[in-house]
């Protein structure tokens, strides 16, 4: 390396054999600019102690683990993928050894946001439900939209996902409806519809109703609806790869590089406002 060429970003990968982890594997070895320093899975998986880049048919050199610190030690910044409690379990490390975050797992209650925000005061954190950049432009146009229909027009959120998913709505769809009622000066708690049966009722114009499917290998489609009598406006995004959240992560690590703490939002990364 000459002296000039800045040190590579040392990311760690939590959820290393999942389809995020893969990806993200694959996106690290790919960057001129990171190197791979930690690989984490969870205790008793098969993985544990092979070289987390095996799947590649090439070796990186490190290992598979299920302890924290082993995995951790070393690591500039850990990119998470995994499910809320185990993102809790790797942010209390991550706080304690001044490792930062990128997190991309989807699910967390209130009260495990309140946590990682906390957190943010110790430790610079990333965190989106969605790290592609088709889905945060998306995210302005909603906001754009929502104000300029913000009558006579019903808001539906509709998505689609693999088989495999856990959880619903998606983190994806659950922002949507936070950008659009905020954009009308509604409380998503209160006006968001989760699916609907038997005999509902006329629709409430003030609601904001969400629609999940499951089926097959979905990568990620999300549409939100504004329908009004005469016309419908569909604004859709949908995903074919799963590189574009690998690649955004990347971005996330690069723009954390050299903070010190806060909470930060993909808007903050693309420079979305
Ligand atoms: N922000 C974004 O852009 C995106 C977010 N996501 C979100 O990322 C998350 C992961 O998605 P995906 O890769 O498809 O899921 P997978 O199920 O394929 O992978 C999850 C990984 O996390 C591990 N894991 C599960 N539970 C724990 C735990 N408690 N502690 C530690 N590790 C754990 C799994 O291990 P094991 O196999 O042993 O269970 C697996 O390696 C989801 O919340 C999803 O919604 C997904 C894509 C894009
Ligand atoms: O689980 C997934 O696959 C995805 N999860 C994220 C979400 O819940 O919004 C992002 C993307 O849609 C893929």
């Amino acid at each position: 390396m000459s002296p000039s060429t800045p040190a590579p970003l040392r990311i760690a990968i939590a959820g290393c054999t999942g389809r995020m982890g893969h990806m993200l594997i694959e996106a690290v070895m790919a960057a001129d600019d990171c190197v791979l320093a930690g690989a984490l899975d969870r205790a008793g998986s098969p993985a544990i102690g092979q070289d987390a880049s095996a799947f590649l048919g090439k070796a990186s050199g490190v290992a598979i683990t299920a302890d924290l610190r082993t995995g951790l030690q070393g690591a500039d910044c850990l990119i998470d993928f995994t499910r809320p409690e185990g993102t809790l379990a790797h942010l209390a490390v991550c706080r304690e050894l001044g490792v930062q975050l990128v997190i991309g797992t989807t699910g967390f209650s209130d009260a495990q946001k309140a946590e990682i925000a906390a957190a943010a005061e110790d430790v610079a954190i990333m965190m989106a439900p969605n790290m592609s950049v088709g889905v945060n432009v998306v995210l302005r146009l909603l906001d754009m939209a929502a104000r300029a229909l913000n009558e006579g027009y019903d808001i539906e959120i509709i998505e689609a996902h693999h088989r495999f998913k856990v959880d619903a709505p998606s983190g994806t769809a659950l922002k949507m409806g936070e950008v659009v009622a905020n954009a009308l000066g509604r409380d998503l708690k209160e006006c968001a519809v989760y699916g609907r049966e038997g005999v509902t009722g006329e629709r409430d114009p003030s609601t904001i109703g969400f629609a999940t499917i499951r089926g097959g290998d979905v990568v990620g489609d999300h549409t939100v609806l504004f329908a009004g009598i005469g016309e419908r406006i569909e604004i859709s995004h949908k995903s074919s790869s799963r590189a574009t959240y690998a690649q955004g992560s990347l971005r996330a690590v690069r723009f954390l590089a050299g903070k010190a703490r806060g909470l930060y939002g993909m808007n903050d990364v693309l420079g979305l406002g």
